[in-house]
């Protein structure tokens, strides 16, 4: 938890209350469902929680917009994301059933009301509007690009236009090339200097 605090300092009491509870509700739930890598359990305020936060500083969300995480898993980046803005409402979608059934769990333990789980392949949702799509670890930017875009708004109501906002790791050049896509690249550990977020990115597209 203290490494969150090393960054962020203006969390409410309910917030802190809430990133504190993580810990014990995952260890808890991936002994049952595995949702993180289990050598990961240990570091997950700085492997998952941190690292979904690296999409915030990268794009602050303004109050009502609604935001949807594709194969959000055990719910990464969107659980660690609805606690730090509670006015954003977050829809996190999943093809497999088991793994929302922990998102919801952690969710309903730490009181978030602003999140909506739905089991389903993301190619499959009903049409709605969104003002960004979030994700990591799900597909090559090119089909989140095609999966995400038909769902987003187009406008620009923060600093970033809305789009989709990816975190990839590793040598992008041959899928953002193959993507066709002209993405913009922020690496991790430039906003967060820990050695695990090396090669890492956020990675947005505008629409
Ligand atoms: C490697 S996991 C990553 C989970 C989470 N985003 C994280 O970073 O911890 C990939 C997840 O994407 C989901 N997924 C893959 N393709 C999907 C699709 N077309 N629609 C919905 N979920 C999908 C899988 O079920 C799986 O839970």
């Amino acid at each position: 938890m203290e490494v969150i605090l090393k960054y962020f300092d203006d969390f409410s009491a309910t917030q802190l209350d809430q990133f504190g509870q993580l810990q014990a509700l995952y260890s808890e739930w991936n002994e049952k469902i595995n949702v993180i890598s289990r050598k990961d359990t240990d570091a997950l305020y700085t492997n998952h929680v941190l690292h979904s936060l690296s999409i915030a500083a990268v794009c602050p969300f303004n109050d009502g917009m609604r935001v949807f995480d594709i194969g959000t898993g055990g719910g990464f980046p969107g659980i660690p994301l609805a606690i730090f803005y509670p006015e954003v409402e977050f829809l996190l979608v999943d093809s497999i059933g088991k793994k929302l059934k922990v998102v919801q769990a952690v969710a309903d333990a730490i009181g978030l009301k602003n999140v909506k789980v739905l089991h389903a392949r993301v190619e499959n949702i009903p049409q709605q509007e969104f003002d960004f799509a979030v994700s990591r670890a799900v597909a090559p930017l090119k089909e989140l690009w095609q999966w995400g875009r038909p769902f987003i708004k187009k406008r620009k109501s923060t600093t970033l236009a809305n789009g989709l906002i990816c975190l990839k790791g590793g040598d992008l050049a041959q899928e953002i090339s193959e993507s066709g896509l002209r993405p913009s690249l922020w690496p991790v550990d430039d906003i967060f200097p820990e050695p695990h977020f090396k090669d890492k990115y956020v990675v947005w597209v505008g629409k």
